[in-house]
């Protein structure tokens, strides 16, 4: 593979797939345009090499449909004036038009292409008929792969060279993070800066963190979190989980969580965990007391309650006042902080104190000289709407490809490249 920083793109046409996967409002407007600010980088040098950038991406799961809802046309205008340059729209990601868009680029140039997932050959899963054999799934799988192939084909046969710098889909095989690369040689296909400088920060936490480690996880639910809760057992001083998780744990103990959100299923894993990490030595603290709400809303009528006792009719939606002491002495005396998800609601004003105190406890921590990274689309928004993000050592663009890097998994699109 080569090294961006050592390439020269001049009179070159690079294929670069970023993950434009953005938030939008009901009018498509972004909401949050940090993955687009974060690919610019990449952009910008072959740019300015000399080279023309033919950019990639998915948008939502459109599941191998067009859909105009989905279209990265949306992303045009956005992409324009944040480059500074225009933009050419493909309005297809394969095909003969196509083709004659990327071969009459000029050096300076970009052309968009539509959503790769317009195609089920991006994602490589075939559609099957309900109730299809094995035997049909054995053929339609077999099938669907030589599909995959001939379009990763076809896309690269756009460029010179592969770059790929979406780390927020590196967790996928799909035909443009993985199996396009293989119709690049050695020395046509290399990472992004924003994928270098991603594994680079989280390899500050997963590879010898400096110590007392703490991780901060959060969110609405225990069972999208779990793997990577058991894996930062092995590695954590201290493991504060937050958010809607909580109840689950208080349940568990055999404590009254009212309408907080909580998952039945996951009890015997929640007293696992309390188990494993006593055995390990990892600190791990829950909310001792909480902001409960009469309703999921933002007007709703509030106290203050013991985590372990939510009255019926209530809903646990904040950390309240003694769990934040408790977290944020803990964060802020920590040379490794990660967080993941939200300690409360924090799109509700009445919710979000207590994430926003963990946010200035980490941005003192910061201060103090601790590494901290935040990751996951909704911890990104929160430090965001604080616009505390300055105060943060690194912030990952990555949700779900983020957590399997930090559970210690290779992922596909990292390995495509390097091999
Ligand atoms: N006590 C709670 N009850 C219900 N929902 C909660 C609670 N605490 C936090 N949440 C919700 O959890 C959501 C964030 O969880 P999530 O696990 O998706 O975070 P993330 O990992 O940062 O984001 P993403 O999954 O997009 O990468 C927020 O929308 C927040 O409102
Ligand atoms: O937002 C993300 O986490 C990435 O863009 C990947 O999207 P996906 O989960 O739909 O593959």
């Amino acid at each position: 593979m080569s090294k961006i920083e050592n390439y020269n793109f001049s009179g070159k046409k690079a294929i670069v797939r970023v993950d434009f996967n953005v938030p939008f409002n009901e009018k498509f407007e972004i909401t949050d345009d940090t993955r687009i600010r974060a690919a610019m980088p990449t952009i910008q040098k072959i740019l300015k090499d000399g080279g023309s950038a033919i950019i990639m991406s998915h948008l939502g799961r459109p599941k191998g449909k067009v859909n105009p809802d989905f279209s990265l046309n949306h992303i045009k205008a956005h992409l324009a004036k944040t480059v500074g340059t225009d933009v050419i729209f493909a309005g297809d990601c394969v095909g003969s038009e196509v083709k004659a868009k990327a071969e009459s680029l000029k050096p300076g140039q970009i052309l968009l292409l539509e959503n790769l997932r317009f195609y089920l050959e991006e994602e490589g899963k075939p559609k099957l008929p309900e109730g299809a054999s094995d035997e049909e799934t054995k053929v339609a799988k077999a099938e669907m792969k030589e599909k995959q192939k001939a379009f990763s084909k076809e896309l690269a046969s756009l460029a010179d060279v592969y770059v790929n710098d979406a780390f927020g889909t590196a967790h996928r095989a799909h035909a443009s993070t993985a199996v396009i690369a293989d119709y690049f040689d050695t020395d046509s296909k290399m990472f992004g800066f924003l994928i270098e400088s991603e594994v680079q920060s989280l390899d500050k936490v997963v590879k010898e963190p400096k110590r007392p480690f703490t991780a901060i996880m959060g969110g609405a639910k225990v069972s999208s979190k779990i793997t990577i809760i058991e894996n930062l057992l092995d590695k954590v001083d201290n493991l504060i989980l937050g958010g809607g998780m909580t109840f689950t744990f208080m349940k568990a103990r055999g404590g009254k969580v009212g309408n907080s959100i909580c998952e039945d299923e996951y009890l015997d894993l929640a007293k696992e965990i309390e188990k494993k990490a006593k055995e390990k030595g990892v600190n791990l603290l829950l909310a001792s007391d909480v902001v409960a709400g009469d309703s999921f809303s933002n007007d709703a009528n509030t106290q203050i309650v013991s985590a372990d006792d939510i009255p019926e009719g209530w809903e646990g939606l904040d950390a309240g006042p003694n769990s934040v002491k408790e977290f944020c002495h803990v964060i802020e005396n920590s040379a490794t902080i990660l967080w993941n998800g939200p300690v409360g609601v924090f799109e509700m004003d009445t919710f979000a104190k207590g994430s926003r105190a963990v946010a200035d406890a980490i941005v003192a921590g910061t201060k103090k000289g601790a590494f901290s990274l935040i990751g996951g689309g909704d911890s990104v928004a929160c430090i965001n709407k604080f616009g505390l993000a300055d105060g943060v050592s690194y912030i990952s663009t990555a949700g779900g490809a983020l957590l399997e890097y930090l559970e210690g998994k290779e992922l596909p699109g990292i390995k495509a490249i390097r091999g």
